[in-house]
This record gives structure tokens, sequence and C-alpha cells, in this order.
């Protein structure tokens, strides 16, 4: 049965995008809506046969954060204005805005409590489901008693939720049409985005997949969801080590020349891959020898923390890690190494941290994990050299290896990954393996710990 809703105050409203009537009602659980109306009357009297198309309707869920507040983890504050907007510039329309929708129906307080559960880790509809709430909570009986009372009996719907289109429909008010505002996704609401198209039945127009995966929600499909779909969805510390190598095992020539053995594609996989996690490692020998940056290029995402364990503290203090300041660096040297004539680390931009590495220890794998653990870093990619891949796998604390191996033989030069000999094949590793080609080369990812 309709809740009724009670016409209480009649005016006008100018606002940014026009002056719109403005409603107010009350409905029968308490609840003051108003309604922003624009040519509602006017369209009533165009009479048979020139019957107006129907209005453009938004139902607007009342939203103190995203409406007032200009929050940016949802996207009501800008559909609130779209909405006005394109109402204003049909000529002809309502905003319906919705109170008692607070929070998807359960109020500012318990959506608070939701947003700090999401802070954790949960989704919106999981957060809502821990509180003891369903995942949403409305309902749109007022709404249709306000379309009544405006003369409204048939609307094109501003939404991209289907269940309010259905709810609507079952309430009696006919939908000719439903039509979708768009927000940009942005990384503080890409997440919730996404999770109202997966698991809500949104049907807005799609996050990029990359965004969605980088602000950890999962695509139900696609190449990008197969491939780093499990890693983004993996708890907890998550070691991956990563090598482009020539077919015949090699990362460089006998000179030492490294550009470029795998190809672009191999490349935009190892920023991905960067950009997923809190930190690389890389041996000092490798890093004076290629100069690398190891920041994320060829694909949007954060950069992360540059560790270059350096025992010999070969790297020279010009090189891009030491310099360019675009991303921190761990610059861990072994305890007989000087860094200069004065105190150690004197002199280094403040984006490096010297740590010198603590008395008789080698830099064992383990250690070295403890070490960035200790910094808040437990994503970690060992990206090379070949030797200090080879030791971290060797020690077993790798989860993942990506290994990809480009079609060039190279015959002599700076050797790729290697493990322990073993007599006998059916003693030789032979992981789980998922591969994919990547351009020419193929990507093959080993899954050395489960
Ligand atoms: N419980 C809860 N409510 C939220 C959260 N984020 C936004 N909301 C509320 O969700 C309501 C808006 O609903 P949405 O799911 O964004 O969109 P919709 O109204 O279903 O669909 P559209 O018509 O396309 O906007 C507002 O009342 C917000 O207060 C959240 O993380 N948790
Ligand atoms: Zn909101």
């Amino acid at each position: 049965m309709r809740i009724a809703a009670e016409r209480l105050a009649d005016t006008t409203l100018p606002t940014a995008h026009g002056t719109f009537r403005l409603t107010a009602y009350r409905d029968s659980d308490g609840h003051e809506h108003v309604a922003l109306s624009l040519g509602l009357a006017d369209g009533a009297g165009d009479g048979p046969g020139a019957a107006p198309a129907a209005p453009l309707v938004r139902l607007h869920s009342e939203c103190l954060t995203g409406d007032a507040l200009g929050s940016r983890r949802c996207d009501c504050g800008e559909q609130l204005h779209q909405a006005l907007a394109a109402v204003a510039a049909a000529g002809r329309g309502a905003v319906l805005y919705l109170r008692g929708h607070e929070g998807r129906g359960i109020g500012l307080v318990e959506k608070m409590r939701a947003y700090a559960l999401q802070d954790g880790g949960l989704d919106t509809v999981d957060a809502n489901l821990a509180l003891g709430h369903p995942a949403d909570a409305r309902t749109y009986a007022a709404a249709a008693a306000i379309l009544d009372d405006l003369g409204v009996g048939a609307v094109r719907l501003l939404s991209s939720n289907p269940a309010k289109e259905a709810a609507l429909r079952e309430l009696g008010i006919e939908v000719v049409a439903r039509e979708r505002l768009t927000v940009a996704a942005r990384p503080e609401n890409v997440r919730y985005l996404t999770t109202k198209r997966e698991r809500m039945g949104h049907d807005g127009p799609p996050v990029d997949d990359w965004e969605a995966l980088l602000s950890g929600v999962v695509p139900a499909a696609g190449d990008l969801a197969d491939r780093y779909g499990a890693l983004v969805a993996h708890a907890g510390p998550l070691v991956l080590a990563q090598l482009g190598q020539s077919l015949d095992g090699f990362i460089a020539s006998r000179t030492g020349d490294a550009r470029f053995v795998t190809g672009e594609e191999d490349r935009e996989h190892l920023h991905r891959l960067r950009a997923l996690v809190d930190a690389v490692v890389v041996g000092g020998a490798t890093a004076a020898r290629d100069d690398c940056r190891l920041t994320v290029r060829d694909v949007p995402g954060p950069h992360p923390t540059r560790v270059v364990l350096d025992p010999g503290g070969r790297l020279p203090r010009e090189t891009a890690l030491l310099t360019d300041g675009v991303a921190p660096t761990i610059w861990v040297v072994g305890p007989q190494v000087t860094c200069g004539e004065d105190e150690p680390g004197a002199g280094l931009a403040p984006h490096v941290e010297l740590v010198r590495w603590p008395g008789s220890w080698a830099m064992d794998p383990a250690a070295v994990l403890d070490l960035l653990a200790d910094r808040g870093l437990e994503r970690v990619l060992v990206e090379g050299g070949g030797r200090l891949v080879s030791a971290f796998v060797a020690a077993g604390v790798v989860d993942r290896l990506f290994l990809t191996t480009a079609p060039v033989l190279v015959g002599d030069g700076v050797p790729g990954l290697r493990v322990e000999g073993r007599d006998s094949m059916a003693e030789a590793l032979r992981p789980t393996a998922r591969r994919w080609l990547a351009g020419e080369d193929v990507v093959t990812e080993l899954v050395l710990r489960p």
C-alpha cells in the first residue's frame, strides 16, 4: 500500500541550475521530502493528441556526505547536480530529494560505520551486511505518492539502478525509459562504482578494469582480471618475482646490454606488477648497470617504494634512484660500506633512506622481507637481476614467479633464473603454471607457494 505523502509547502528555489518549484511533503513515517520540479503543470495542459513526453525524473536518495559535504567516496553530489542540470535543460521534470534514504536506508550513523568497515577492506555491500542491515533498505512508496501528487504517471527515470525502475513500476508509475547519469571514476570512488556494478546490479558505464584492480576490486571477467585478480584478492603479505629473459636463459648480453630483451607488452606487464605492490627490490649491480627508475609509467598507478640491495655500496650517487625524488627509495648497504667522507647517508636526497645491513648477517631474503614489513611494505616484487631473483626463489619466500621468455637467443651473457640442480626430471621443480602471450613473448606465471 502506498505511504501517503502529504503536501505541506510550496515555494520557489533559485539554484545554480535555474529556478525550480520547491514542494515539501511529509510521509506517514514522518520523513520530510522535497520535490524540485519544472514545467510539470504546463505539460499537463497539453491536452489529448499532444501528450507531452514523459518528464525526466530523478529519485535522489539523501546523502549528507556526498550532497552537502562534497564527499568523493560516492557519486551522489555529482549526480544531484547533473540531474538538476538535466531537468533544467529539458525544461520539464523533477528531482525528488528523498529523506530517510541516507546510507541506502540505514541512516547516517550506520553508513559511517559501514564506511569504517570499508576502510578496513569490506566493500559497500558486505559492510552493510556485517552491520546486520540489508544491502539496500530503501523503499519508494513515498516517491510514488509524490509523483502522483505532481500529476506524473509516467517518467523518464534518471538512474543506473534497475531496482529503482522495478520498484516504481510495482507502485504503478510507468517508466518509459531509464537514462544514466555518468560520474567520472576517481581513485576514491572507483571501488564503490565498481561494487555497484558488480554486486548491486547497477548498469552505469563500466569502470575501467585496471582502475578497478588498483582500487582492490576484481572485475568479473577479462584479461586483466585473469592475470592480476588473484594478486589483488590476496590478503596479507605477498612476494612476487619477475624476470624477462632470452629463450636460452639470459637477461643481458655478455657486455651487460639489457636493452631490450623482452618487448613492450612485457614492460607494460612489469609496470602493472609494480603498481600492485608496495615495494620493488633490485640488486645493486643491476640498478647500477641499468640505471633503472622502477616507476610505473606505462599504465596508471602508484609508484612502489624502490629497494636496492647493495652490499658493496656500488650504486653511483648520480643514479636516477638516488636523485629523481619521484618515489621513496631504500638503499640497503653492507656494514663496511662508506658512503662519503661524512656521516653515512650525508647529502642523500630526502626521498632516500640509507639502511646499513646490521653486523654479521648476509642479506638473506627472509630478513630483507622482515626489514620491509617493519616499514609496512608487505607486498613486494623482486625484479632483478637473475642472481637476486634466484636467491629469493631458492629461499622459498616467493609466492609467484613471473618469468617472461623472449624469442631471442643470446648465447652468452648475464644469466637469468637459476635453480639448484637435480639429478632426475622426476626431482625437477614443476610448479603449477599459467601462461599468456605478451606480444612476441610468453609470460609464464609459476605458483611457487599456494
Ligand atoms: N550504506 C551505505 N550507503 C551508501 C554508501 N555510499 C553511498 N551510500 C548511500 O547510497 C545512496 C545512493 O545510492 P547509490 O547506490 O549510489 O545509487 P542509486 O540511488 O541506487 O542509483 P542511481 O539512481 O544510479 O544513483 C545514498 O543514500 C548514499 O547515502 C555506502 O558505502 N554504504
Ligand atoms: Zn553518497
